[in-house]
């Protein structure tokens, strides 16, 4: 990362030409994209088309082949290499495959999950207690995300939609530039679905950049004015949200007549599908 790299205006996200391969298949195949800091932008498509591989290659869980002039295949913020604690300051993330690590420290409190991202680890180990100004910034980012009840819970305990506005708190304990969403409202009551996406839409307007990976098409607040389709691990459309969420593009990218209800509460509607078939 650049020695100060809250002052780059270099773009959050760049794939040049990515390929991810897995179990010999390519999950990316040859993706490019320019996400910008300051743009809401959701990257959809169906199960399987690339989204978890496109974080975890963003997490440095997988790493794209090398290209042979050595350009970077993935940059964030101008760096092709990058440190993850420095990374989590700027750009916080929220996936399920991080509750999943969380759920395996049975004995986690909320005030535990929240301390650990100032370490980049599950649960902090730096110090007993954590320094004063760390509890302070874990208590205000579990306010901001109406969960400073939960402070003193085992994580283990929380509902679906309590411990994903946890992870929330973690993401924003540095207070990023921008946050990495996998499928947040995914598994939610609908008060718990309506909250969180009243939330994100709130963060987006605080000024952090929303990039929200999925394939839910209510997630879609209307913030979001950019939208990358994907298929098969390479990008059927990028741009504006009314230019590419049309019929056709959503058709060729899930493979079905595919309508968006585009408004307050998009919805998907799958022409000719008939509950009574
Ligand atoms: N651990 C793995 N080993 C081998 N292949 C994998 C693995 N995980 C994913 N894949 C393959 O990589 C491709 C992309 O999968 P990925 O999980 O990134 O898609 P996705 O869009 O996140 O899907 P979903 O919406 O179902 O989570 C798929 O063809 C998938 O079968």
């Amino acid at each position: 990362m650049p020695a100060d790299p809250s002052r780059s205006t270099d773009p959050l996200i760049e794939l040049d030409d990515a390929r991810v391969l897995r179990d010999g298949r390519a999950a990316l195949d040859g993706l490019s994209l320019r996400l910008p800091q300051g743009r809401h932008t959701a990257i959809l498509g169906p199960n399987g088309c690339g989204k978890s591989t496109f974080i975890q290659v963003i997490t440095r869980q997988l790493y794209p082949l090398a290209h042979a002039d050595g350009r970077a295949p993935v940059r964030i913020l101008g760096q092709s290499r990058w440190d993850v604690r420095a990374l989590r300051a700027q750009l916080g993330i929220v996936t399920g495959a991080l509750h999943e690590d969380l759920l395996s420290v049975p004995e986690l409190t909320v005030r535990d999950v929240v301390l650990g991202a100032f370490e980049a680890r599950l649960a902090p180990q730096d110090a007993d207690p954590a320094p004063a100004d760390r509890q302070d910034r874990a208590a205000a980012a579990l306010a901001r995300v109406e969960a400073a009840h939960l402070d003193a819970r085992p994580y283990a305990a929380l509902s679906t939609g309590e411990a994903r506005r946890v992870l929330l708190a973690r993401a924003l304990v540095h207070a990023p530039r921008a946050l990495l969403l996998d499928e947040p409202a995914a598994g939610l009551d609908v008060v718990a679905h309506a909250r969180m996406l009243r939330t994100l839409r709130r963060l987006a307007r605080d000024g952090v950049t929303l990039v929200l990976v999925t394939h839910h098409a209510e997630e879609l607040i209307p913030e979001i004015g950019h939208v990358v389709l994907l298929r098969a691990g390479r990008i059927v459309a990028d741009g504006p949200r009314a230019d590419v969420l049309t019929p056709a593009l959503l058709a060729r990218t899930f493979g079905a007549p595919l309508r968006l209800h585009d408004g307050p509460r998009p919805r998907f509607e799958l022409e000719g599908d008939d509950a009574d078939a």
